[in-house]
């Protein structure tokens, strides 16, 4: 499965969306796409998942334009805050009409989250609370186990117990079934032991794809002597700091190599890994543009 985007750009009207972007998702693994509100993350999933097109540049699925591409779009599950409010069925019906269309849907899967997320088998999913459609998307796009699945805030209204389960599950049927998994999201800090690679998007452009980890290893929070701390970090760039009494919290961004790491402690201050919330914070404030 490869997925590559050339120099796409939307607007609608005379609003730039997306320009210029380009990336490619080859490897079965979790992907972050993180971006301030109106980044443009749901203007690019749609263009993935078919439901829009790009104005310039191209994408290709597997080498082929999704556009109208019914194999292509089979391969594909977009889950995003749709409206089930004219949806009479019941969720065992509704699931079953998604398998039919499905060729990898797993209704046993299906069903077993159905009561890990307690859903009501007999009411009519127009009826569900905000957190219960969710997880019924939540149940589709892991029971479809699509090639490319594509979940776009897709926790909305889920309460915590329920957003736990979706990270638990998404962690285990992603060992057992790799995909390309793509999750668009706010709660940064929650779900960031989820991604093993992340896009920033910001302001319709692709600021960043870099490997979590690489990302995360490229910062740290030195802890310490607030006089100690501030003669170790002051030629550094500082995208953090916080004080409490004579203590003082400074997070660091760039290249922090292992002897960098070493010459902290040997002064006795602590070095702790940088927060993805941090960074992202950081690398979409105003002056950083
Ligand atoms: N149908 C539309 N007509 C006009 N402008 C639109 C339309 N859809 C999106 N936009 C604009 O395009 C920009 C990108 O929107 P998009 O929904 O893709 O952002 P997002 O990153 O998903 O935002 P959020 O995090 O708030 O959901 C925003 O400025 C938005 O106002």
């Amino acid at each position: 499965m490869n997925i590559k985007v050339e120099n796409i750009g939307l607007s609608y009207g005379n609003h730039t969306a997306l320009e210029d972007v380009t990336f490619e998702l080859n490897e079965k693994k979790i992907y972050g796409l993180l971006g301030r509100n109106g980044a443009g993350k749901t203007t690019l999933l749609s263009i993935l998942a078919s439901f829009n097109q790009p104005s310039k540049g191209s994408v290709t699925i597997v080498g082929e334009d999704p556009f109208e591409n019914a194999s292509i779009m089979q391969q594909v599950a977009f889950l995003y805050d749709k409206s089930y409010k004219d949806e009479t069925s019941h969720i065992i019906n509704y699931l079953k009409d998604i398998q039919r269309y499905r060729p990898n849907f797993d209704m046993n899967y299906a069903e077993y989250l159905v009561g890990k997320f307690r859903l009501e088998k007999k009411k009519p999913i127009k009826h569900f609370s905000k957190g219960m459609q969710s997880a019924l998307n939540v149940i589709i796009g892991l029971a479809s186990r699509t090639p490319v699945t594509i979940f776009d805030e897709v926790y909305l209204g889920m309460d915590a117990p329920s957003r736990d389960i979706f990270y638990k599950e998404l962690l285990k049927d992603q060992q057992d079934h790799p995909r390309i998994i793509i999750l668009s999201t706010h709660l940064v800090s929650e779900m960031d032991y989820l991604f093993d690679e992340v896009i920033l998007l910001n302001k319709g452009r692709i600021l960043l794809q870099e490997e979590f980890h690489s990302l995360m290893s490229k910062g740290a929070a030195i802890t310490g002597s607030a006089e100690t701390v501030d003669d170790f970090v002051r030629s550094m760039n500082q995208i953090n700091e916080k004080q409490l009494g004579s203590t003082k919290s400074v997070t660091i961004y760039g290249e922090l190599h292992d002897d960098k790491k070493q010459a902290a402690v040997d002064k006795g201050l602590e070095v702790a890994p940088i927060s993805l919330h941090d960074l992202f914070v950081h690398l979409t404030e105003e002056e950083n543009e």
